[in-house]
């Protein structure tokens, strides 16, 4: 469903040279790598936020690249779930507004089993000031699948969440995935984490390394 062809990519240096890589449906993939090797980049390259020097990425055979910006602003708002380290929910509105406006965007209800199973149902009528930021980092995670996308992007999602948390958190996201018409990107530091996707690749020396 998604596929990048031959991307490089440099700022002051060069960060990727010829990367090549393809997401299937049901598929889950894991980058890791060190820090400041680039993994962030990659995923913003792939989920249409930071279109590369040379290469071209697909979504369903289409370079979104080429699109116009409409439609290409309709793929993320449609099909693309975009999880970041932080997350930008709305502060002064409930967690339930913050839903909302995803069940407003995409026409889908909210799924109270998926609430159930980020622990967050009880916090739904709070105000997102008033979450912790493990609750918060939830939140963002549920606003996120409510809208039901086809490729889900996740940096580090559980980065500030306790293990048996980030293991509820990871087992909802890779549910959605396997029911689901959707495929995962998710980029992390723990190689526990990683060797449960269904692929690992590590971004070393320009180049991505499929290692498992
Ligand atoms: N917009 C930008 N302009 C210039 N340089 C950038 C930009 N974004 C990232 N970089 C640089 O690119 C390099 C890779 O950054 P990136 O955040 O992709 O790494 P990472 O592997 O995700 O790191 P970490 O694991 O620490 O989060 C860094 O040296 C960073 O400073």
């Amino acid at each position: 469903m998604l596929e990048a062809k031959g991307i490089s990519h440099k700022f002051d240096y060069e960060l990727f040279n010829n990367i090549n890589l393809s997401l299937y449906k049901n598929e889950t993939i894991a980058i890791i790598g060190m820090s400041g090797s680039g993994k962030s980049t990659l995923l913003n390259i792939l989920s249409s936020l930071l279109q590369p020097n040379e290469g071209s990425v697909l979504y369903n055979g289409v370079d979104i690249y080429k699109l116009k910006k409409s439609k290409l602003l309709n793929i993320r708002r449609e099909d693309f779930g975009i999880i970041f380290q932080a997350h930008y929910l709305f502060r002064g509105f409930s967690a339930k507004e913050n839903l909302d406006i995803a069940t407003l965007l995409s026409s889908n209800e909210i799924d109270t089993t998926l609430l159930k199973n980020l622990d967050i149902e009880h916090v739904i009528n709070q105000g997102v000031g008033e979450l912790s930021g493990g609750q918060q980092q939830r939140l963002s995670i549920a606003r996120v699948l409510t809208k039901k996308p086809k490729v889900i992007f996740a940096d580090e999602p559980t980065g500030n969440l306790d293990k048996q948390t980030s293991t509820h958190v990871m087992d909802a996201l890779f549910k959605y995935v396997k029911n689901g018409e959707a495929g995962l990107i998710l980029v992390t530091h723990d190689e526990e984490l990683a060797s449960k996707c269904d692929r690992t690749f590590k971004v070393v020396d320009l180049k991505l390394e499929e290692i498992r």
